[in-house]
């Protein structure tokens, strides 16, 4: 307990630490106008009971004389209404307090949502191979209200309560010792005795939840990111499959721990009942007075309306916070390794100044680099020592699984070898020197993402609209060859929507809208992942030659099966397995590479 308390305090920043103490006063103000709401039933029912009691009680009669009250009567109504005031004022303060509290926790869940996604986002490129998309989204946007719900409220619930609890108990300590003694041990330790007997079990079906949870959204995500493919191969049946088992655990956990929190109250609150009606019975056994026995029965009474139901919040805060600790786990190993990361600051102009990039005038040089994935056991790229003269036009092309996007990836700065350098005219591409090289370069995937916004905002892609520049993009699309498809047929021009995922736009019309968006902040190198394979052959060519000729001092590396792309290059580069199996241009290459004549003869 005292870890998960550690735990939630290290994800506290100074600021929030500062506006705990605000929550803590807030309780501490709760707690005392709740224990003054007790403490007030006793006079007033003994008032009832015994309007001369005015005269026994020191506050009583002091209130009754400096009041000027000249009967007992209007006294009491005075009493009643003081009661009433005090009661009710204690109800706002709890409500103020739960708005100080809800807003504090929500205000974490905010922040930690926004921690991890800008730490995913800002993660070396690496460590996003091994890690599922849906998890991620999952961590970002539902775990982190799960830590609200589960861990963060309950915890400061537990705590506000438990501070009006106790001084509630002060209160009959005071009143009654040996009564106050009883009610403590009965109740404080039938909680305790339930929390025993359920907290393994809550931590069981906490760790389910969140299992359930991943499947849950890896089905969703898997099932809607290939819908076409799902369709087709009519395999709605296999995601129903595997997302309808996960949603019935998830919500049979989720019910079960709701049920083992709130159940024990309706036990407890039977014990209550049977605790006063035994003290009422036991005075009545032993020949006591009830109208004596009254005004303390009453202030019990009131107490125990109080009690139970901190004493019952501090146990479901218990038994949540046990139920969501792999939630809490889950989120801090995932924080711990983005420690240092801040989300960027608004406004900030996301465009590459030239003062940002690094100088490109020469040459890339890869030297001895190899490269091994971090769970394969054997280097995708071994001893790779090739040269990419800038303004050269140069293609990677060789069979499946032979290293081109790997190489490609290295280049971009995505990648760093396990062995060997890569030296930008011979500065070294490392930590320190990535994001100013990547400043200076344009990728085209094979997938063009396109996001729900207008075609202009899809060419500069991520900036806000005011940040866009028209002119930046118009010439971006001219060169990819897009433009007078954008200002002819689409009805806004530039400002048309595009729909999630592109469903407007054919898929050469995507890639060359992604051509664009490369080109967009006029990058001294530019990497083609296979970008011109949904292109028909006469496109392609254009767009090839375009490239080509709008190199103008800038460098093209095209990854390529199709040899007709690579036609034109300066140089190919030939992989094989790793590693660089022939280089020289396609010419050389055709009269001296037997593989390479096969594959241009079956073009
Ligand atoms: N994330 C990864 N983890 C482990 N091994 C990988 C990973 N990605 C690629 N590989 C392996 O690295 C090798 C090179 O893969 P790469 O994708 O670079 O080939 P490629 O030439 O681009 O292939 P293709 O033309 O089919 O796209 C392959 O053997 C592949 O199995």
């Amino acid at each position: 307990m005292f870890r998960s308390i550690r735990q939630v305090l290290t994800l506290f920043s100074a600021e929030d630490r500062r506006r705990f103490l605000v929550v803590l006063f807030a309780m501490f103000v709760m707690g005392g106008m709740q224990m003054i709401g007790v403490g007030a039933i006793l006079p007033f029912v003994s008032l009832l009971s015994d309007p001369s009691a005015i005269h026994e009680h020191a506050v009583l009669e002091f209130l009754f004389v400096t009041g000027g009250f000249t009967s007992a009567h209007t006294f009491l109504v005075f009493v009643g209404v003081a009661l009433l005031v005090i009661l009710v004022g204690s109800n706002v303060v709890t409500a103020l307090t739960l708005w100080v509290v809800t807003r504090f926790a929500w205000s974490i869940q905010r922040r930690i949502s926004e921690r991890l996604l800008a730490g995913y986002l800002n993660q070396p490129y690496e460590q996003f191979l091994n890690r599922n998309s849906a998890d991620i989204g999952k961590n970002i946007l539902i775990e982190s209200q799960q830590f609200t719900n589960g861990i963060l409220m309950p915890l400061l619930k537990s705590l506000g309560f438990g501070l009006t609890a106790t001084m509630i108990i002060g209160f009959l300590f005071w009143l009654q010792p040996l009564l106050a003694a009883v009610v403590c041990v009965v109740f404080v330790s039938a909680y305790f005795l339930v929390y025993l007997t359920v907290r393994r079990a809550l931590l069981r079906i906490g760790r389910r939840r969140l299992a359930a949870n991943t499947t849950r959204f890896q089905a969703v995500n898997e099932a809607f990111g290939s819908v076409k493919e799902v369709k087709v191969m009519r395999r709605e049946p296999h995601f129903l499959a595997s997302y309808n088992p996960a949603a019935q655990t998830y919500a049979l956990t989720m019910a079960n721990s709701q049920v083992l929190a709130l159940i024990p109250r309706y036990f407890i609150e039977a014990l209550a009942f049977a605790v006063v009606m035994g003290g009422m019975l036991y005075v009545l056994v032993a020949g006591g007075s009830v109208k004596d026995a009254l005004p303390v029965a009453s202030a019990f009474v009131v107490a125990g309306y109080r009690l139970l139901p901190a004493l019952q919040n501090i146990y479901q805060g218990f038994a949540q916070w046990r139920f969501n600790q792999s939630v809490l786990d889950t989120l801090l190993t995932d924080l711990k390794a983005t420690r240092n990361v801040s989300p960027r600051p608004k406004g900030q102009d996301l465009s590459p100044v030239e003062a940002d990039r690094l100088k490109f005038q020469d040459v890339i040089q890869l030297k001895h680099m190899s490269y091994q994935y971090p769970r394969s056991d054997r280097p995708s790229l071994a001893n790779i020592s090739i040269e990419i003269r800038r303004n050269t036009f140069v293609a990677l092309t060789g069979s499946t699984g032979a290293g081109k996007t790997t190489l490609a990836d290295i280049v971009l700065g995505l990648l760093e070898p396990t062995s060997g350098q890569v030296l930008i005219d011979g500065v070294p591409l490392d930590a320190t020197t990535r994001s100013a090289w990547q400043a200076n370069l344009g990728y085209v995937p094979q997938d063009i993402y396109l996001t729900d916004s207008s075609i202009a905002g899809n060419i500069a892609y991520g900036l806000a609209p005011d940040q866009i520049d028209m002119v930046a993009v118009e010439r971006a699309a001219k060169i990819a060859n897009i433009h007078d498809f954008i200002v002819d047929k689409l009805p806004e021009g530039y400002r048309t929507s595009v729909g999630e995922r592109g469903v407007r736009l054919s898929g050469g019309q995507r890639q060359r809208i992604g051509i664009a968006r490369a080109l967009y902040h006029d990058p001294a190198v530019i990497v083609l992942d296979e970008a011109t394979s949904a292109l028909d052959n006469e496109t392609e060519r254009r767009i090839v030659n375009e490239l080509d000729s709008m190199r103008g001092g800038r460098t093209l590396i095209v990854i390529a099966h199709r040899l007709t792309t690579v036609q034109k290059c300066h140089e190919v580069f030939l992989l094989g397995d790793g590693k660089v199996v022939a280089n020289g241009t396609y010419d050389e290459l055709v009269a001296g590479n037997r593989e390479f004549a096969q594959l241009a003869q079956t073009e």
